[in-house]
């Protein structure tokens, strides 16, 4: 039966409950950058493959320098260039020269910085004071000190970031099995929306909600496909409808869902059959906001005020894209903030309250309209005040954290 009028969280549990990590599919690295890894990734190969120097010097053999006073010389003796090892094996009282990175020849098992030696010739001077003590192992980066190879360097559920991939390309994987992105696609509906770009004639607005839902959605990693905007007519909407659910994991629909003459959104949805999930919630901005399933996609029909579109996406579907992605954490951040401000309450619902993080403090944004965009303008945090009266400045409340610009 469907659900009505839930409380945030039993939303969230009811979208969450619909939604399953993607089938995999193999990507070449480049384009696995944000994806989430659906295996386990083994070091095919140590790393380092060999002993090498981690400094441009001397490659020496670290019982000649064994006195604690003086000075050594030792005998010039070929070298060892990155990725030109040399075969020939260190002698006692020879040094080889040796550049970051390069393999040690056989025999030497210590590197002396260029800066503590004096070259003569054919001799090398190292001054044991200004070179300190070198044992075996002096600059040297061991074969396998990085990785053994075998051991496990990435595990299933690991959002893949540059250094991961750089990872992954070092150990031997020149391709991944990651978690198919979710394939969105975005419609507004309204008889009252014109194009981005065009001036709005009297009673039209821009619509810029397709935008700004097409934008959270890649933002959250999926692949989105934005169908523009169908106008207030129930066969056209069914057909649009019908068009965005095809092929598509997931349907943001925005607007006509609440329950005006021309809020058509909901019966056109029965009518292609879908099974409802819920009908509301208990939330503002974002009461009117449906779930359900049509075929093989999650619809959410997002109510269509600025502010309603934003909250809705962010409490319900990021979370359902974030589980589709393969996503181990799937909600924002949360954090207990202070207001510096008081925040409104919004009688039996959470009051989801935009606000800016200014020194570390919530401070709500000065409009709380939900059809007004500035009450979207620079909002750092989705400050969840609960049902009642509303909250004092200085008072804690939970938040989302949408970005941080202490750190951005
Ligand atoms: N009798 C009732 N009326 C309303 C209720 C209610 O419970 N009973 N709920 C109110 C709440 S809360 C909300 S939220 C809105 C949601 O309405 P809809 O989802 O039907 O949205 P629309 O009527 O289509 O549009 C509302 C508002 O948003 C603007 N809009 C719509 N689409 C876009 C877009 N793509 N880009 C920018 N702006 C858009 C639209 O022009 C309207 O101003 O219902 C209340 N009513
Ligand atoms: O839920 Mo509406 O989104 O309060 O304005």
């Amino acid at each position: 039966m469907i659900a009505d009028d839930l409380e945030p969280e039993a939303a969230l549990a009811r979208v969450l409950a619909a939604c399953a990590p993607l089938p995999g599919e193999r990507r070449a690295l480049p384009a696995a950058r944000g994806r989430v890894l659906a295996e386990t990734l083994q070091a095919r190969w140590a790393m380092p493959g060999a002993d090498v120097s981690t400094m441009d010097g001397w490659a020496v053999r670290a019982v000649d320098l064994s006195s604690e006073t003086g000075e050594v010389e030792l005998a010039v003796a070929g070298e060892s260039a990155a990725g030109h090892p040399s075969a020939a094996a260190l002698r006692p009282g020879e040094a080889a020269r040796i550049s970051t990175g390069a393999v040690l020849p056989p025999g030497a098992d210590a590197v002396v910085a260029q800066e503590d030696v004096e070259r003569r010739g054919e001799r090398l001077r190292i001054d044991l004071a200004r070179a300190g003590q070198v044992r075996p192992g002096h600059f040297v980066r061991k074969a396998g000190s990085d990785l053994a190879a075998g051991v496990e360097i990435l595990s299933p559920g690991t959002a893949l970031r540059p250094g991961d991939l750089a990872l992954a390309a070092g150990a031997g994987h020149p391709d991944v099995l990651v978690h198919r992105a979710p394939r969105v696609t975005v419609l507004c509906t309204g008889d009252e929306l014109v194009d981005i770009g065009c001036p709005p004639g009297h009673g039209q607005v821009v619509s810029s909600n397709g935008l700004m839902l097409a934008c959270q959605a890649e933002e959250a990693g999926a692949d989105v496909r934005d169908l523009g905007r169908v106008g207030d007519e129930p066969e056209a909407l069914r057909r649009a409808l019908a068009d965005a659910a095809a092929g598509a994991d997931v349907v943001l629909v925005s607007g006509g869902i609440s329950v005006g003459d021309h809020d058509l959104v909901w019966p056109a949805l029965l009518a292609l059959g879908v099974e409802p999930i819920f009908r509301r919630v208990r939330l503002r901005p974002g009461r009117p906001l449906a779930f359900a399933r049509l075929g093989d996609a999650l619809v959410f029909a997002l109510p269509g005020n600025p502010a309603s579109t934003y909250v809705g996406f962010e409490l319900f579907a990021r979370p359902a894209l974030r589980r589709l992605g393969g996503h181990l954490n799937v909600e924002r951040p949360r954090r207990r903030v202070v207001l510096a401000a008081p925040a409104e309450g919004a009688g039996r619902r959470t009051h989801c309250v935009r606000a800016r993080l200014v020194d570390g403090r919530a401070e709500p944004l000065p409009s709380q309209v939900s059809g007004a965009l500035t009450s979207l303008r620079a909002c750092d945090l989705l400050v969840l005040v609960p049902p009642g009266p509303g909250l004092p400045a200085g008072a804690e409340a939970e938040a989302l954290v949408l970005a941080d610009p202490g750190v951005a």
